[in-house]
């Protein structure tokens, strides 16, 4: 995730306005409308992704079994002792698994992160990678089989829809439908159970669970519990709340999507207030391409845009090596 700089935007209390800023969109027609229904559906996830970069996605066929499942394994392994979350813990070397909170110095402020993780990445064990951070198998709870498998069933089930997005977004895009897949054969997606705490009562108006953002990959597919908290900016620099859909995931457009549509698809700041009063999981899944990817304004969009490029190519690997380290070496990330 790209961290923003300024402070002067999260002065500015989210309003709630209604849901009709974010869309909620229904993929079903996408899958079983034939020609006309796919290029319905591609063109208004088209719309929402030039105008706000997120969008709800209702009809996605994925069984809520493998998200109350994954729930319910999240907060089965939140709840315990921490003495038995640091025995999955992540380290500098190995860093997948839990990652606690940073220990807390004096007030809160907007860089405080009042939320702890458990990551899990992609694991391709006999794929030769010369980078440890991506060949590092993952890290789980010895004791929660069932939490290994809620992971891997749920990371399965989005990078499947993530490749009928990756489609839809194509014919958003009028390039040819399949343009992307040959980004995404053996790509290097993360997997985050989050778990935010209520930001304290009184704190002041700046305090974030997590600061203002945007996310690196090309998408990313949130699922949110009923407590809310997210919020989402507007062209105009102001906030909105992004509330939870029931059955509906919180889709956004990140970096990478934005740098291929050559800035036709916003990659939007967005961040996280829990001011609920009690504890909000959320599940997000960070799609990335395959690691070597270079990701680049796509040529048929360059030359519509009079053969300007407004972004360099990035290599997928470097990109996310150069973020993580950055993450890395947060102070306190580790207890
Ligand atoms: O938990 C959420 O609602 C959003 C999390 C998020 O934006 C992120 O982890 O990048
Ligand atoms: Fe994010």
């Amino acid at each position: 995730m790209s961290r923003s700089t300024e402070g002067v935007e999260d002065r500015i209390v989210a309003k709630t306005v209604d849901l009709a800023e974010i869309p909620i969109i229904d993929f079903s027609p996408f899958r079983h409308g034939g020609e006309a229904g796919k290029r319905a559906v591609a063109a208004e996830i088209a719309r929402a992704c030039t105008e706000i970069g997120f969008f709800y996605l209702k009809g996605h066929d994925v069984p809520p079994k493998v998200l109350g499942d994954t729930f319910d394994q999240s907060k089965a392994f939140f709840h315990r002792p921490v003495e038995e979350r640091r025995a999955s813990a992540a380290t500098l070397q190995w860093y997948r698994g839990w990652i606690p909170m940073p220990k807390r110095e004096g007030a809160l402020d907007r860089n405080s992160r009042l939320f702890e993780q458990y990551r899990i990445q992609a694991d391709f064990p006999d794929v030769p990678n010369p980078d440890p951070i991506f060949n590092r198998p993952n890290r789980w709870p010895e004791d929660m089989p069932a939490f290994r498998d809620a992971c891997e069933t749920h990371y399965a089930a989005m990078l499947a829809l993530s490749r009928d997005l990756l489609r839809a977004f194509a014919i958003g895009l009028d390039v040819a439908e399949d343009t992307f897949d040959g980004y995404f054969d053996l790509p290097i997606c993360q997997l985050s159970l989050l778990y935010y705490i209520p930001i304290p009562e009184g704190s002041d108006v700046e305090v974030s669970n997590t600061v203002s953002h945007t996310d690196e990959g090309p998408l990313t597919i949130l699922a949110q519990d009923s407590v809310g908290g997210l919020e989402v900016k507007r062209r105009d620099g102001t906030w909105i709340s992004a509330p939870p859909v029931p059955g509906a995931y919180t889709i956004n457009i990140g970096d990478m999507m934005m740098w291929w549509s050559n800035g036709k698809f916003i990659s939007n700041f967005h961040r996280v207030r829990n001011k609920a009063g009690v504890e909000r999981f959320s599940i997000p899944f960070f799609l990335n391409p395959d690691r070597d990817t270079i990701v680049a304004p796509l040529p048929e969009l360059v030359a519509r845009d009079g053969g300007v490029a407004n972004f360099e190519p990035v290599h997928v690997a470097t990109h996310l090596k150069r973020f993580y380290a950055r993450l890395e070496k947060s102070p306190g990330d580790f207890l």
